[in-house]
């Protein structure tokens, strides 16, 4: 089952969790529009490169769309799909007034030059700048883009609309960024691990991880599990992956990562075979990379009793059954990884109000939303008896069918 087979199944289980009626569940699954471009751009050497970019804009019942665009070589239509509608229900269950949208371009920026990266990010914002907007669908980074990406996108949206710097979040602080957004998604999945590990009379400072994923959630993840005491055993990027039984030492790991030094090559760790580290020996496994890691080849040698998933879809449905079958405890994407989206929201109301908020004041907000929506998705889990994960799609299919609702149906 693909991720928006995946995600759509979920829906349907919360839709009928909560007794929606049929035209309003239909209605609330089709995406509000799906944009496909074609992007040709001079590559260095001279010669001509096709890519195909897309922005599926999925729902905007409760405000302008939101969510990343992402650059890698599997960016295929069904998986821009699935990772919008769950855009649509992360801004709700994050109670921050947004709808959903997801973009992706399949290409390799890593075997891309800086300036190949700016005319594709440049010619796709051409092909979509009439279709996006600080109150219609604001993009921000996602995997294989970042701020400068953002930066770009920022300029050409500007050439035709004018200065317009919500149009955009995850941008540089000198463009209106803001402050502690870098960080967000992974202080956000430290501040679920925290909610959840307290819940079970754990804590960040007793317990081991594995992350998978060393990139902008991953990397914070970790520094900020670090920070807290917690001993990461095991990590792994695209390159390979690592363990220390006694820790890594991450700070350490960032120098030399920030140096040019690969995982592979860092001092004190051995090296462990990519597929390994998903089913290393831990308390805690933290998915902060691609989609679908986990599954049926994988889930049933899972060590790790909780799983937060940092990443967008980690675990496909056969891999949740087999998961819960063995008591694991899984705490849903659409709330685990939404730091990300909670800040993005607190950037665009700066940039809307032209004041800057300082970095305590967004790290302190953004504890108090996760706080609550641990909350709400642990009332919702009650009043509908059900797991982590349908407690976050019914409090956020909830939200979103009611606002559909209370706009009317009129034509
Ligand atoms: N950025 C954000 O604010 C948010 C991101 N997310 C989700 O978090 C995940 C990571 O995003 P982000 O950190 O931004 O992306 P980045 O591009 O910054 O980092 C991705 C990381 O994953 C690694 N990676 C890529 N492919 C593999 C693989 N096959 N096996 C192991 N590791 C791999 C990359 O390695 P290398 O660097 O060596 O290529 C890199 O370390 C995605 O699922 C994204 O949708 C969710 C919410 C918000
Ligand atoms: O910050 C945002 O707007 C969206 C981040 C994102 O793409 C995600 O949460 O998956």
């Amino acid at each position: 089952m693909n991720a928006l087979a995946a995600t759509s199944r979920n829906f349907r289980q919360a839709a009928r969790l909560l007794g929606l009626d049929s035209k309003l569940e239909k209605s609330l699954l089709i995406p509000f529009r799906e944009i496909k471009v074609e992007c040709t751009i001079p590559k260095d050497d001279g010669t001509l490169a096709t890519f195909v970019g897309f922005r599926v804009q999925h729902d905007n019942a409760r405000g302008p769309m939101k969510g990343g665009i992402r650059y890698h070589p599997e960016v295929d239509p069904d998986e821009v799909n699935a990772l919008a509608q769950l855009m649509t229900w992360k801004t709700a269950v994050a109670a921050v007034p947004y709808g959903g949208a997801k973009g992706g371009i399949g290409c390799s920026p890593g075997e891309m030059s800086t300036s190949e990266l700016e005319r594709l990010t440049r010619v796709f914002t051409q092909k979509i700048h009439d279709l996006i907007g600080t109150h219609a669908d604001v993009p921000a980074p996602d995997m294989g883009t970042n701020a400068q990406t953002m930066a770009w996108m920022l300029d050409e949206y500007s050439k035709f609309h004018g200065h317009s710097p919500a149009v955009v979040t995850g941008k540089p602080i000198d463009l209106g960024g803001s402050l502690g957004r870098d960080a967000a998604t992974g202080r956000g999945v430290l501040y679920a691990t925290e909610a959840l590990l307290t819940e079970h009379g754990k804590s960040i400072s007793g317990s081991t991880f594995a992350i998978q994923g060393f990139g902008n959630v991953g990397s914070w993840a970790a520094q900020l599990i670090h920070q807290k005491g917690g001993k990461i055993v095991a990590l792994g990027d695209v390159t390979g992956a690592i363990s220390n039984k006694s820790g890594i030492d991450i700070p350490a790991l960032m120098e030399h990562m920030n140096n040019s030094g690969s995982l592979k090559d860092f001092h004190s760790v051995e090296i462990i075979d990519a597929a390994e580290l998903l089913v290393h020996e831990c308390d805690v496994l933290v998915p902060c990379a691609l989609g679908g890691v986990l599954n049926r080849g994988n889930a049933a040698d899972v060590k790790a009793r909780f799983i937060i998933e940092g990443a967008n879809h980690p675990t496909d449905t056969e891999a949740d059954e087999i998961l819960a079958k063995k008591g694991v405890i899984v705490l849903p994407d659409i709330y685990a990884n939404s730091g990300g989206v909670i800040v993005s929201y607190f950037e665009w109301v700066q940039n809307i109000q032209g004041f800057m908020w300082d970095e305590e004041k967004v790290n302190m907000e953004l504890q108090k939303y996760m706080k609550n929506s641990f909350q709400h998705i642990k009332d919702m889990c009650k009043s509908q008896n059900c797991n982590l994960r349908m407690g976050a799609f019914t409090l956020g299919v909830n939200r979103v069918a009611r606002a559909t609702l209370l706009r009317g149906w009129e034509a």
